[in-house]
């Protein structure tokens, strides 16, 4: 088995802002895991550079995949993603860093059998309904652009916002927008101290509020979800099932966003959908700005039957001039089909990975 990790440096067409801060480009690890008969397996590392969205960035996966988990998969044979799962657990966390390898392994494993990744995950939808995301920007330009993004077929929009950017801001989208399913990302911008400020959202009838609080208070969600009739979302503040069991016993919250990268990879993604649909929790599948790689699991993940709410899983030309993969993920009425073909059902396409590529390293 020989494995490549590919750093790449990808433009944003538009730059994306959050609470945090504003992305120009996408920084990114493609892991290609070859086996000895020649077949690829294909993953992407979803970490950020800087450690604002979880502690890890690129550079630390980088570290642990190339001085920890691969060595310890080459030493050992791994080849099945369950055993992978088994292997990596004695290592603490760096889910991003292990989801890379696990979804590679996936994909592989696909491959071998001749079958889709929707298949092997049990998927039943054969096309997902996709959300488009709106980072910060000036009222009139996000406007423009949730307008340009309706009429391109995408049939819910997220936009972010931040306890200076909220109120204002959703009464000018809701006077533009009044029927249009909306729901707002705050990625811990606000503490227990501003549950009057969340109350008032409550008016714009959205489908959910994402991860208001920080990632470790579960308590605090639990207490706004008691006052407030918008549904919260946890998104940051999951990283297992375990994180899923503690909101659900809680009542922290009343939707799941899933980020197989988050929670270290598509199997643990399973087992948290599976829990939630025993416990009647709907949940969507987040996006972490992913080459059209880590897009292609995503559309594979939410094929599932408790996928019910539609995801960020944009097409490649949401965030992407040219993108990695052929052929392209596009829209058809608003809908993305869910591939049939082996893998991840879709091509890498080698000399646009070479154009974004900053580093290559071989590691056997
Ligand atoms: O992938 C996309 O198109 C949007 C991704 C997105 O909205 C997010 C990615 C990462 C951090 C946040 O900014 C946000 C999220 O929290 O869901
Ligand atoms: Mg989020």
């Amino acid at each position: 088995m020989k494995i490549t990790l590919h750093t790449i440096e990808m433009p944003l067409k538009v730059p994306f802002q959050t609470s945090y801060g504003t992305y120009y480009k996408r920084e990114s690890i493609i892991v290609e895991i070859e086996d000895k008969d020649g077949a690829i397996g294909w993953g992407e590392c979803v970490a950020f550079s800087e450690p604002w969205y979880t502690e890890e960035t690129i550079k630390t996966s980088y570290h642990m995949l190339k001085d920890f988990f691969i060595p310890h998969i080459l030493q050992h044979h791994i080849t099945a993603p369950s055993e992978l799962n088994r292997i990596l657990a004695s290592y603490k966390r760096n889910n991003m860093a292990k989801a890379s390898l696990e979804n590679a392994l996936w994909d592989l494993n696909a491959k071998r059998q001749n079958n889709s990744l929707a298949a092997l995950f049990g998927g039943v939808r054969k096309e997902i309904q996709v959300g488009v995301v709106v980072g910060l920007g000036e009222t009139k330009e996000m406007l423009d652009q949730i307008h340009a993004y309706v009429e391109e077929g995408y049939n819910r929009v997220k936009v972010k916002i931040s306890p200076d950017r909220d109120y204002t801001l959703l009464k000018e989208i809701r006077n533009e927008f009044p029927i249009l399913p909306l729901m707002v990302d705050a990625n811990s911008a606000y503490t227990i101290h501003d549950i009057d400020q969340l109350k008032r959202l409550d008016e714009f009838n959205l489908l959910m509020i994402e991860q208001p609080f920080g990632d470790n208070d579960f308590l605090d969600h639990r207490v706004l979800q008691e006052v407030m009739e918008t549904p919260i979302c946890l998104d940051e503040s999951i990283h297992s099932l375990e994180d899923v069991k503690v909101a659900v016993a809680l009542n922290s919250c009343q939707i799941i966003n899933i980020k197989s990268g988050r929670v270290g990879g598509f199997q643990e993604s399973i087992r948290i959908h599976d829990y939630c649909k025993e416990h009647n929790i709907p949940v969507w599948c987040g996006g972490m700005i992913e080459t059209g790689i880590g897009r292609a699991g995503n559309i594979a993940l939410s094929s599932l039957p408790n996928f019910v709410i539609p995801g960020d899983v944009s097409a490649s030309a949401r965030h992407w001039e040219e993108d990695i993969i052929y052929p392209e993920i596009t829209l058809r009425n608003g809908k993305i089909d869910v591939p049939t073909s082996s893998g991840i059902g879709f091509e890498v396409n080698r000399n646009q990975l070479e154009k974004v590529t900053v580093y290559k390293e071989i590691i056997k």
